[in-house]
């Protein structure tokens, strides 16, 4: 089927999460959760339309809606077949756009754009295909996958043909993987008990909640005061009990030498690891990091902004866990090269959902990851926050601190039309009530 895309529309929607602080951290106490949003219309006789969307916190949405527009013009008028029969160029075409460019290069607010866009593209993809992004995925064949990679800037750490050789080596066990994700879904943890903004008592009583409902694995925001973390790890550790994993979440609010002095002092409540100890950009600093507050681990990703970064945590040893987001870096297309350099360095993936929209999105990335490329669960899960998931058409579905597959065709990110509209900002009803 030929379908040619006639028009893209972008919304600034917005939840005040920062009155009840779900969502909080050290860096962003008072986040309100909020999404750019795309609409890729098309001439689809069926009316087939691709839903895509960036996540942001609050001000600043339109800027990225603005973004957006700016690229709209590189997608108008064309046919998905052109697109889809050479993804690397297509996603080449808008990172590289002559003028674009130069407000990035893939990186801030244009590359989030970029995400909302390619991510809308795969959404409009998978529908036409009558499958979910994941399975869309899986029954491409490692040839097909590695075409929609742009390689450039990675090739002295992964080659199409190192990529190719990684997807091959698992073609012949995909199955059994894709059965046991369709029966058993994908390990996850939780984040909800442990924002920032949460008074004593609602951390304790969250722990116990979430272990009612079967979590096994628990995040806690630090950062504030070593007093103050002393005692919120001290309160959720006493609540999980010693076998229950514990990661803790700075938000990138330290140097590094204020990094390894805090999480020594954090040691004896055995944190797995700590994820965003310091800047995103400092490659080096959290390699410092890692060998010195080791065994505690480190993880790292959901502000990485793009592959190039990636692939220097990979080299410099500086990360243990990769925490790829959906929508920071340039959508699937991108999300591939990381996946495929993970599964080379040896580095467990373990994607970012902290916010509206991103479980939906990354549970498609790991179950993928599972069936074709990283082929372990080991040290893997997928966070899991629990806001905002009534607002979608296909919302995730947790069991036993399982994530479900989800089979409805696209990327699960449709919006419910009422939500747009109640919470479009500044002229929805939330927000003219507020
Ligand atoms: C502002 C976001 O809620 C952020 O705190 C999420 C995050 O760091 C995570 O989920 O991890
Ligand atoms: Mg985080």
């Amino acid at each position: 089927m030929t379908i040619t895309i006639t028009n893209l529309v972008t919304y600034d929607v917005r939840f005040p999460t920062s009155r009840t602080f779900a969502g909080s951290d050290a860096m962003h106490p008072d986040p309100d959760y909020s999404a750019a949003y795309v609409i890729l219309q098309t001439d689809s006789p069926q009316g087939l339309e691709g839903y895509g969307l960036t996540f942001t916190i609050g001000r600043g949405t339109e800027v990225c809606v603005a973004a957006i527009r700016a690229l709209a013009p590189l997608l108008i008028g064309r046919t998905l077949e052109s697109i889809t029969t050479n993804m690397a160029a297509f996603w080449r075409s808008l990172t590289s756009e002559s003028q674009l460019r130069w407000i990035g290069p893939e990186k801030g607010v244009i590359h989030l754009a970029t995400a909302a866009v390619v991510n809308a593209l795969w959404d409009l993809y998978a529908r036409v295909e009558g499958k979910s992004v994941w399975k869309l995925l899986v029954d491409m064949s490692p040839e097909q996958l590695v075409a929609c990679i742009d390689f450039r800037y990675i090739t002295d750490a992964l080659t199409p043909e190192e990529a190719l050789g990684i997807l091959q080596r698992n073609v012949a066990t995909r199955v059994q993987r894709e059965a046991e994700m369709l029966q058993k879904g994908y390990p996850a943890y939780t984040t909800s008990a442990g924002w920032l903004g949460y008074s004593d008592e609602r951390l304790r009583s969250l722990c116990r909640e979430a272990i009612a409902r079967g979590w096994t694995q628990f995040k806690l925001k630090v950062g504030a005061s070593l007093q103050d973390d002393l005692r919120r790890i001290q309160i959720m550790r006493e609540e999980i009990g010693p076998d229950r994993k514990l990661m803790v979440d700075a938000n990138q609010v330290w140097d590094v030498n204020e990094a390894i002095a805090h999480m020594q002092a954090l040691a004896p409540y055995h944190p797995w690891w700590i994820e965003e100890p310091t800047s995103p950009d400092d490659v080096l600093g959290h390699a410092t990091i890692a060998r010195a507050i080791a065994p505690i681990k480190v993880a790292t990703g959901e502000h990485v902004q793009n592959r190039v970064i990636f692939k220097q945590l990979f080299q410099a040893n500086a990360m243990h866990f990769c925490q790829i987001d959906a929508c920071r870096v340039g959508g699937v297309n991108e999300i591939l090269a990381i996946l495929l350099m993970a599964a080379k360095f040896g580095v467990p993936v373990c994607p970012h959902a902290g916010g509206v929209g991103l479980c939906e999105y990354v549970q498609h990335l790991s179950i993928f990851d599972y069936i074709c490329v990283s082929a372990s669960l080991e040290d893997r899960m997928l966070e899991y926050s629990a806001h905002l998931h009534e607002h979608f058409f296909d919302p995730v579905v947790i069991e036993d601190g399982h994530y479900k597959a989800p089979l409805a065709p696209g990327y699960s990110v449709k919006m419910l039309p009422e939500t747009l509209k109640a919470y479009a900002f500044p002229d929805g009803e939330i927000w003219r009530q507020a």
